[in-house]
C-alpha cells in the first residue's frame, strides 16, 4: 500500500446499528454488507458477536458470504468476547480482523472500569495478545482517546503495538475533539510512539458537536491512514463520521488534503446510502451533504440560471459520479424565467417570449400558493395560454359568501380596458352567484350546460382545472377552461373566458 492509501473502515453494521431504532435483521445486514463490498470499503465491522446470538450469526453469515473487504468483529478485552468474535469470523480466513477496545481516559478508568493506568495497560495488552492467537489482523481502540492524557495514550499505544496490534485506533468517542487539537494529538502520537510505523493509525469520530467529519479530515491530514465511519453518519447518539462526506471531501479537495487514494467506487455512494436508509429505517435528512434529497437541488432563480449556463457555478461535485441522475431544478416561487423556460422546453413546448411572460406571472401566483409548481401545473398553464382569447373582461376581484342555510352571494370586479365594473348577485350556489354577477356586468346571459372540475396535480394544494360549456343563446356551445389552486376562482375565470369568447363571435 502506498503512503497515501487511506483504509476505509465501515462500521455501519456495528456502531451505526447502535443508533436507537436502527436495528437490522441478519438478512438486512447481509444485504448492506454486500453493497458495502460493491462500494469498495476495505473493512466491514459486521457486529459485536458476544452481545447476542443474532449478532454472532450475522457476523458469521457476513464472514461466510461477503468477499472482498476484511470482515471485522468487535470485542471487549475479555476472553469470552474475543473467543466469540474469533469463532464468528472463522469463515473469513485471512480476511478476518478482530477489533478489541478498552477505554483509556481518566473518567472512564475511574468511574466506569474502576481500574488504574497500569491495570488498563495490562488488560489492553492481554486482550491484544489473546486476539492475536486467533487472528493475525488485530485492531486496538483506546476508547475515549481524545480525553485521555496524551502521555498515557502514547504509552498504551506503544505497548499494544508491541503485543501485536496491526491497527491502532484513536476514537473521539464522545465527539469532544475539535479539528486542530485532534490533528495535534495524532501528530503527538507519531512523534512519541516509537514503534508507530509498525501499525496503521486510525481515527473514529463521533458527531456530538457536528465535527466528526472535520475531525476525521484533520486527522487524515496529520497522517492517519485508516478512517472509521458509517454510511449516512448513523450511529450512537448524534452519530459517527459520515463516510460519504469524508470520501467526497477528499475527492473534491485533493488540493487541500493531498492525493489521498481509496478503493471506493464513487458511483455506488448514493445506492449505498439509500439501501442503508431503507434497511435501518432511518431517513436521510433532505439537506444532508452528498446524499440528501436536496444535495443537488437548486431552488433559487439566480442559481438555476447559473446552473443552466454552467453547472460548476453552483455545484462543486458532479452528481452523476456518485450515482445521481442529474442536478435538480425544482420550480418554486423562487425560480426565475430561465428555469421556467428550460422546464417548458423539456416538456416539449417552444413558446414565444410574450407567452412565457404570461405563463411566468401565473407561475409566480401558483408558487405563492403552493410549495412546488409541478409539470402538470405547467402543462395546464400552457394549455390555458394556448386556448386563451383576447380578454375583453379581466377578473380583478371576486368575493363569494356562502353560509349554511343562507343565500350565496357573489361580488365581482371586472376590468374592461381602463374601466372597472363592480356588481353583485345572489344565486343557487357560489358558482351560480358569481356567474350571474359576471352576466350583470358584461350583459351576457350564459346558460351553463356542462361544468367539470378535475384535480391536475396531487395534494391539498393541487391545481383544480375547471372546464365549462356555456350556451349564450347561439347555436354553438362555447367551451372554456381555467386552472387555479382555488376551484371557485378557476370556475369564475373559466366562465369569464367563455364570456370573452362569446363577445368575439
Ligand atoms: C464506544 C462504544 O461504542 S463501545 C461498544 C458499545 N456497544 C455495546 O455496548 C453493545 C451492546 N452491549 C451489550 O449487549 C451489553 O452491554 C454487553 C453484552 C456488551 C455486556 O452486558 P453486561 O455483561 O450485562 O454488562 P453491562 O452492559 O451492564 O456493563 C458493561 C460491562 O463491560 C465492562 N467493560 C466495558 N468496556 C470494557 C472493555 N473494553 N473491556 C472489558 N470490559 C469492559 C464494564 O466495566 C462493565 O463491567 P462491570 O459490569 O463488571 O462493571
Ligand atoms: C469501540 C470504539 C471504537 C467506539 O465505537 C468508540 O470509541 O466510539
Ligand atoms: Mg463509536
Amino acid at each position: 500500500m502506498t503512503q497515501n492509501r487511506l483504509i476505509i473502515f465501515d462500521t455501519t453494521l456495528r456502531d451505526g446499528e447502535q443508533c436507537p431504532g436502527a436495528s437490522m435483521t441478519s438478512r438486512q445486514k447481509l444485504e448492506v454488507a454486500k453493497q458495502l463490498a460493491r462500494l469498495g470499503v476495505d473493512v466491514i465491522e459486521a457486529g459485536f458477536p458476544v452481545i447476542s446470538q443474532g449478532d454472532f450469526e450475522s457476523v458469521r453469515e457476513i464472514a461466510t458470504q461477503v468477499k472482498g473487504p476484511k470482515i471485522c468483529g468487535l470485542a471487549r478485552c475479555l476472553p469470552k468476547d474475543i473467543e466469540a468474535a474469533a469463532s464468528a469470523l472463522e469463515a473469513a480466513g485471512e480476511a478476518a480482523r478482530i477489533h478489541v477496545f478498552l477505554a483509556t481516559s481518566q473518567i472512564h478508568r475511574k468511574y466506569k472500569l474502576a481500574k488504574d493506568e497500569e491495570e488498563i495497560m495490562r488488560i489492553a495488552v492481554e486482550g491484544v495478545r489473546l486476539a492475536k492467537r486467533y487472528i493475525k489482523d488485530v485492531e486496538f481502540s483506546a476508547e475515549d482517546a481524545s480525553r485521555t492524557e496524551p502521555e498515557f495514550l502514547a504509552r498504551i499505544i506503544q505497548k499494544v503495538i508491541e503485543a501485536g496490534a496491526t491497527t491502532v485506533n484513536i476514537p473521539d468517542t464522545v465527539g469532544y475533539a475539535v479539528p486542530e487539537e485532534f490533528a495535534s494529538l495524532i501528530r503527538y502520537l507519531f512523534d512519541h510512539v516509537q514503534n508507530i510505523d509498525k501499525a496503521v493509525v486510525s481515527v473514529h469520530c463521533h458527531n456530538d458537536l457536528g465535527l466528526a467529519v472535520s475531525n476525521s479530515l484533520a486527522a487524515i491530514k496529520a497522517g492517519a491512514r485508516q478512517v472509521e465511519g458509517t454510511i449516512n453518519g448513523i450511529g450512537e447518539r448524534a452519530g459517527n463520521a459520515a463516510l460519504e462526506e469524508i470520501i467526497m471531501a477528499l475527492h473534491t479537495r485533493a488540493d487541500a488534503f493531498g492525493k489521498i487514494e481509496t478503493g471506493i467506487q464513487l458511483k455506488e455512494i448514493l445506492r449505498t446510502s439509500r439501501l442503508v436508509s431503507r434497511m435501518s429505517g432511518l431517513a436521510v435528512q433532505r439537506n444532508k451533504a452528498v446524499v440528501g434529497e436536496n444535495a443537488f437541488a437548486h431552488a433559487a432563480g439566480i442559481h438555476q440560471d447559473g446552473i443552466l449556463k454552467k453547472r460548476e457555478t453552483y455545484e462543486i461535485i458532479d452528481p452523476k459520479i456518485i450515482g445521481w441522475e442529474q442536478s435538480e431544478l425544482p420550480l418554486t416561487k423562487h425560480s426565475g424565467r430561465a428555469a421556467l423556460e428550460n422546464r417548458l422546453k423539456l416538456l416539449g413546448f417552444e413558446l414565444e417570449k410574450e407567452e412565457i411572460d404570461n405563463i411566468f406571472s401565473q407561475f409566480k401566483e401558483i408558487g405563492d400558493k403552493k410549495k412546488f409548481v409541478y409539470d402538470d401545473d405547467l402543462i395546464s398553464l400552457v394549455e390555458g395560454q394556448m386556448t386563451r382569447v383576447k380578454e375583453t373582461y379581466e377578473l380583478e376581484y371576486a368575493a363569494v359568501t356562502v353560509c349554511s342555510g343562507g343565500i350565496p352571494m357573489a361580488t365581482i370586479k371586472l376590468r374592461h380596458g381602463e374601466e372597472v365594473f363592480v356588481d353583485a348577485s345572489t344565486g343557487d350556489g357560489a358558482v351560480d352567484a358569481a356567474m350571474k354577477a359576471v352576466d350583470r356586468i358584461t350583459g351576457q346571459h350564459g346558460h351553463l350546460v356542462e361544468y367539470e372540475v378535475k384535480s391536475v396535480t396531487e395534494g391539498k394544494d393541487a391545481i383544480g382545472e375547471v372546464t365549462v360549456k356555456v350556451n349564450f343563446g347561439s347555436k354553438h356551445l362555447i367551451t372554456a377552461k381555467a386552472a387555479s389552486t382555488d376551484v371557485l376562482e378557476a370556475s369564475i375565470k373559466a366562465y369569464l373566458n367563455a364570456v370573452n369568447k362569446a363577445l368575439l363571435l
